[in-house]
């Protein structure tokens, strides 16, 4: 491994070396060095270190190796530790990614307070950038100001990072208000299978938003003499799709109902916001939202979006893959409930503190201590529903806690049709997890953890329960190219490591 790592930095100096069309005798000369030592370097035959890199690098005037933060970044877990201490949770992505796109309704100044530090933040900031807003974290990076340029620069979206995201479709709300017709790129995400946006289509056409799909590229093109004279009936209650038709109606001059709408926590943090912006919601927190929008907005607007119960819950399953007692701070408690519930029934032994308000004012948060327990599985199939239910995103941490408890337990994700196949990666450390078929796996425990050195499954929350699984894991477990972690956890490993984990990050040269 260090051969193999020696022989690769020597061909990056080689090649650095003969682009300045030096021989190996002038490279020597440079560093006060023989022509024979620089040869040994070149050939992965000489221990090298930083220090010298660095001096080479400079004789060459060519970084020979990137000290900053290119190639993909990998974990290394010494597993079997116990955590300990608390933790607190950070703001969420997909409230923080709906509030960025909310940012293009006001011609105002918007204000985010402790927007998380993620790579789903970091694209859709590459995005508003690229179309001309401008963006700055203040208060030493804790918030984010956010300021829309008079005219959006809409051909110079930046379509990489726009591709990487799913969120980007929430463009479609605000930019129907700014122009007649636009483009915007495929969405991404994570690879969970097939994720319609039939849903977003059919509600923002009554708006008057007609969107056609060309190879890779959504056309919009907004007739403004349309206006929802009825209730908009969302034919799914799924989140993104809500907050879109929310986006859409709070800068439609007049009144919107939207039916079947999800209650969940980034459509309450986005309806909060809407309302500092003077746009007047009935109904939030239930499934009927009516929208009092207004035909200009521009104010300036300062938010603090509310704690991601989905990070909780991954806390939570942290300590109960490690058999640890740990407080986890801030859990936003309303959206937690039934997962709490679920886990009670196992035996798990926890306290929650009394409740406060977040930031916003209006999310409960509670401080959940969670000690060491003998779970035993649930007498019925975990499965998700929409909000209030268990939490679509909350279900792979069940496998991780079904394979720490006695008995087995059925995990039924009705929902991805793919996420639920991805669990089938903690057998690799272990666990006894059979997949019964796309949507269903049966999880059978207790489970004697062993390390391993495997890849990040492309999908966010069952890499983060392998990586839950790897902590529980006696010995070194690697997990590789762990972007998508980063794609919704700030600093992730650091966190882990200050409640006791013990997680390196180290990238490729
Ligand atoms: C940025 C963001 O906020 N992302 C969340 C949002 O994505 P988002 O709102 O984009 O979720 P999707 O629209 O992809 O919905 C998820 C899946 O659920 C299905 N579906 C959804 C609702 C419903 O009533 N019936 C139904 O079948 C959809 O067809 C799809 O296959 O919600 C998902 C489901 O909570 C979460 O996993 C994502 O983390
Ligand atoms: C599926 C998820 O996110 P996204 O909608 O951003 O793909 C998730 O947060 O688990």
């Amino acid at each position: 491994m260090a051969d193999d790592y020696l022989a690769r930095i020597g061909k990056l100096i080689r090649d650095a070396r003969k682009h300045r069309g030096w021989t190996q005798t002038e490279l020597g000369a440079a560093l006060g060095t023989s022509q024979s030592a620089v040869n040994r370097i070149e050939n992965g035959g000489q221990n090298i270190s930083l220090e010298m890199i660095a001096r080479i690098s400079e004789a060459l005037d060519s970084e020979i190796v990137s000290l900053g933060y290119s190639g993909p970044m990998h974990l290394r877990v010494v597993g079997g530790r116990r955590l300990s201490g608390s933790i607190d949770v950070k703001t969420s992505k997909n409230a923080c990614v709906a509030l960025l796109c909310a940012s293009l309704l006001t011609t105002g100044r918007t204000t985010l307070r402790r927007v998380a530090r993620i790579e789903e933040v970091y694209r859709l900031l590459e995005v508003l950038n690229s179309i001309g807003v401008k963006t700055r974290w203040i208060n030493d990076g804790a918030d984010l100001e956010i300021t829309p340029p008079a005219e959006l620069n809409l051909a110079a979206m930046d379509q990489e990072a726009a591709r990487r995201t799913r969120s980007v479709l929430m463009f479609l709300g605000p930019l129907m208000h700014r122009v007649d017709q636009f483009k915007l790129p495929y969405a991404g995400g994570c690879d969970l299978g097939t994720r319609t946006v039939e849903p977003h289509m059919a509600a923002l056409r009554r708006f008057g938003l007609e969107v056609t799909a060309t190879t890779g590229v959504y056309h919009a093109e907004v007739d403004r003499s349309v206006s929802p004279e009825r209730p908009i009936v969302l034919t799914e209650r799924g989140d993104t799709v809500t907050e879109n038709a929310l986006l859409a109606a709070a800068r439609h001059d007049g009144v919107s109902v939207i039916r079947n709408a999800s209650p969940n926590y980034m459509v309450q943090d986005l309806c909060f916001f809407l309302e500092k912006l003077g746009v007047r919601i009935e109904g939030i927190g239930t499934t009927t939202l009516t929208v009092h929008g207004l035909a200009e907005i521009g104010c300036d607007v300062d938010y603090a979006p509310s704690e991601d119960p989905v990070e909780a819950m991954s806390l939570l399953a942290a300590a109960v893959v490690t058999g640890s007692e740990l407080t986890v701070r801030r859990a936003p408690v309303e959206f937690l409930e039934i997962e709490l519930a679920v886990l009670e029934e196992m035996g798990l032994d926890y306290d929650r503190s009394p409740e406060y308000h977040a930031d916003n004012g209006r999310t409960r948060l509670v401080d959940l201590t969670v000690r060491p327990s003998k779970l035993r599985s649930p007498i019925d199939k975990i499965h998700p529903m929409p909000f209030p239910g268990i939490n679509i995103d909350n279900v792979p941490f069940f496998a991780a806690i079904a394979a720490t408890a006695q008995g087995s337990t059925l995990i039924h994700d009705w929902v991805y049709d793919n996420r639920a196949i991805y669990l089938t990666e903690l057998t690799r450390l272990g666990a006894k997890v059979q997949l019964m078929d796309p949507h269903r796996v049966l999880v059978e425990g207790p489970t004697r953890w062993r390390a391993a050195e495997m890849m990040c499954p492309p999908a966010l929350r069952p890499a983060v329960v392998v990586l839950l699984a790897m902590l529980a894991s006696e010995g070194t477990s690697v997990l590789r190219n762990v972007y998508v972690i980063n794609r919704g956890y700030e600093d992730l490993a650091d966190r882990l490591n200050s409640v006791g984990a013990k997680i390196e990050t180290f990238r490729d040269i």
